[in-house]
């Protein structure tokens, strides 16, 4: 570091003048010993400071920047036509009916939006059961929203979660057996005819999230049998993390288990290998997409995934719990908003992924407009 950098980055780091003055002194004697005892001529490689305090000689140093085409915005859709009901633990995301969907994405498309990833919540009585029935109603809110934005916005391109957990009486992600436990079989079964049906609504990506084995295969398999594989990426949630992160979401959907946690079918935090297991597998089932999910505490999984998967897009989902710390941060003072979203994406990328799910999208799409 040179002595003028030094001075610069003290400086522009907002100390107060007396602490200034103070590392100005301290850093001038650093810098005189330095002089005498390092030849400028044979040492170059030390140099790294070489003026990047310019925003643009900055944003150069990056492998890859963040543009509105790598965003997908999720949404929460309601099976009550009319609501647009704000989500207490989710600051600006509403849970949205279709009666306002268009008039709540007509903006954001005008602004750039060129992805939603949809998420159905039932709130009818009676609208959940054992098998989730509900998930693939043709006149339920997923289906419905998938042929609503398809007719009114040409070039959205529209994403469907699969799961069961919206849709089931005990909020797990797929069919049970007596004893609780997940039933592998009738669970891939179940989700992957959701799969066909997004699909054949018209979305243009299916994205399961259950977690289930062998559901890429089989949903690829139902897809090619309808004959409209070709029309429709099969995005895997392939390494999913169970942990904290999570419950805000589960609030929103309404999809928290009413008993026990996912932990059967969601990796365990510390299970590195495991993921890269679970990426390998879905690679080989067909997954046109490989996501990582949480994203910002899972930033190796997500090199990991680019590494396994060098020819696959790479998605990550910043989800619900990142979003709301990230906020409850920057509400508390801890740090400006603006800052910290655009170093949570940056790390984002610099990790491997080129597409990221945040419930920053409408915030992003205004910042980076400039
Ligand atoms: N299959 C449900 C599902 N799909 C996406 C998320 C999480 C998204 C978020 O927290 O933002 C979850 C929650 C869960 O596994 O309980
Ligand atoms: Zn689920
Ligand atoms: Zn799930």
């Amino acid at each position: 570091m040179s002595f003028s950098t030094l001075v610069s980055d003290l400086t522009s780091r907002g100390s107060d003048r007396a602490d200034v003055r103070s590392q100005y002194s301290r850093a001038r004697s650093v810098a005189s010993t330095a002089a005498t005892s390092v030849s400028i001529a044979g040492d170059i490689s030390s140099q790294l400071h070489s003026g990047y305090s310019h925003p643009l000689s900055r944003a150069w140093q990056a492998e890859r920047q963040l543009t509105k085409s790598m965003l997908i915005y999720p949404l929460f859709i309601s099976d009550q036509p009319d609501e647009c009901t704000a989500i207490p633990s989710l600051p600006n995301q509403s849970r949205i009916g279709l009666n306002r969907l268009v008039p709540f994405l007509e903006p954001l498309v005008a602004k750039g939006l060129s992805s939603v990833m949809l998420f159905g919540v039932p709130l009818a009585p009676n609208a959940k059961d054992a098998l989730g029935t509900a998930a693939d109603d043709p006149d339920g809110p997923v289906i419905q929203a998938i042929r609503i934005l398809r007719r009114r916005f040409r070039d959205l391109y529209i994403c469907a979660d699969v799961c069961l957990c919206e849709y089931t009486s005990h909020g797990h992600c797929g069919i049970l057996r007596d004893d609780g436990s997940l039933n592998n079989e009738m669970s891939v079964d179940r989700i992957s005819d959701v799969a066909v049906a997004y699909a054949d609504a018209g979305a243009h990506c299916v994205a399961p999230s259950d977690m289930n084995d062998g559901r890429i295969r089989a949903i690829k398999l139902k897809l090619t049998a309808a004959g409209i594989n070709h029309k429709v990426l099969l995005m895997s949630y392939a390494a999913k993390f169970s942990g904290c992160l999570y419950g805000p979401f589960r609030d929103a959907a309404g999809s928290c288990p009413s008993f026990g946690d996912r932990r059967c079918y969601q990796l365990p935090a510390s299970g590195r290998g495991l993921a890269r297991r679970a990426i390998r597998r879905d690679i080989a089932e067909g997954a046109d997409i490989i996501m990582v999910k949480p994203a910002g505490q899972y930033l190796d999984i997500i090199s990991d995934a680019k590494e396994i998967g060098s020819d696959l897009p790479i998605a990550a989902y910043q989800v619900s719990g990142e979003f709301a710390m990230i906020h409850a941060a920057a509400k508390a003072g801890v740090f400006d908003l603006k800052a910290m979203v655009f170093e949570s994406t940056d790390s984002i990328l610099r990790a491997g992924a080129n597409i990221i799910i945040t419930y920053f999208v409408p915030e992003l799409l205004t910042w980076l407009e400039s």
